[in-house]
């Protein structure tokens, strides 16, 4: 498999501080990539540099063989490198249905989807894999925490991504809501091979999604390696319990 995300030497600065400090790593397409540092670490820095919303001072990000540093977010999107925010924002007085509608509405999507049966179809079929199938007529502003999530990353799935960078899916969440997400999260990658990046504060669940993590502090990046590797990695250890993050094995 080659790499569909090359990011090198990434360095945004904030006045005098480093928020990303020559960040540089390789995402291979198909896979369950997270980005795991505490608070602080530069992780929305970069996050918001791939997908358009910052520009970096200096270093490249190549998608799918192109480099797209200085493109809009939406052009990033429409090239299929799409993200999810932290704080979700559905259209609350539309149905399920309607916000995945508005989202296929996009220039890419109006070249994929012919006819208003084959959208039909295709939000169907986006609900099935989020699990939404029996809320695909509910007002959004009805739906529980748990199931915005799951609209969230609908929509970033109704746009046909191969990258999808998620931040923070499990915020806000319950331990019983945050399996359904993991769920969806594993299917949008094997059924959709959608290539997924992940940022996320809940370890445990973190570890068990991702095959493989860098970890960043102060903006550069500590360690890359398996979730067992970064696990043990003394480097890691050190950087969250000198910030008081605690067991990053049993958290
Ligand atoms: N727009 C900005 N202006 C100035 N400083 C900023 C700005 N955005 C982020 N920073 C600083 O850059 C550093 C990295 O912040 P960032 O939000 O990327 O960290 P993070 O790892 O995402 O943290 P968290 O896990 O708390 O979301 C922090 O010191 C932050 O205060």
């Amino acid at each position: 498999m080659s790499n569909i995300l090359e990011v090198k030497n990434l360095i945004k600065r904030f006045g005098g501080l480093k928020a990303t400090d020559n960040i540089t790593f390789n995402v291979v397409e198909g896979e369950r990539f997270g980005i795991l540092g505490p608070n602080g670490a530069g992780k929305t820095t970069l996050f918001n540099q791939i997908s358009g919303f910052i520009k970096p001072d200096e270093g490249s990000i190549i998608f799918n063989g192109e480099n797209i540093i200085g493109l809009s977010p939406e052009k990033i999107a429409n090239k299929g490198l799409v993200r999810t925010f932290q704080i979700v924002k559905p259209f609350k007085e539309l149905t399920v249905y309607e916000n995945l509608k508005v989202t296929t509405l996009t220039p890419k999507m109006k070249e994929e989807i012919k006819s208003e049966p084959e959208r039909r179809k295709w939000i169907e079929y986006i609900a099935d894999i989020c699990e939404l199938k029996e809320v695909l007529n509910t007002d959004s502003e009805m739906l529980p925490q748990g199931y915005l999530k799951k609209l969230e990353v609908a929509k970033a799935l109704s746009v046909n991504p191969k990258v999808l960078l998620l931040d923070e899916p499990f915020a806000g969440l319950t331990v019983s809501e945050i399996d359904p997400i993991s769920k969806v999260i594993i299917k949008a990658n094997e059924e959709r091979e959608t290539t997924i990046v992940l940022i996320e504060h809940r370890l445990k669940e973190f570890m068990a999604l991702v095959n493989r993590i860098i970890a960043i502090d102060y903006g550069e990046v500590i360690a890359e390696g398996t979730p067992n590797e970064i696990v043990n990695n003394a480097k890691v250890i050190e950087s969250y319990l000198g910030k008081g993050g605690g067991d990053i094995v049993n958290s």
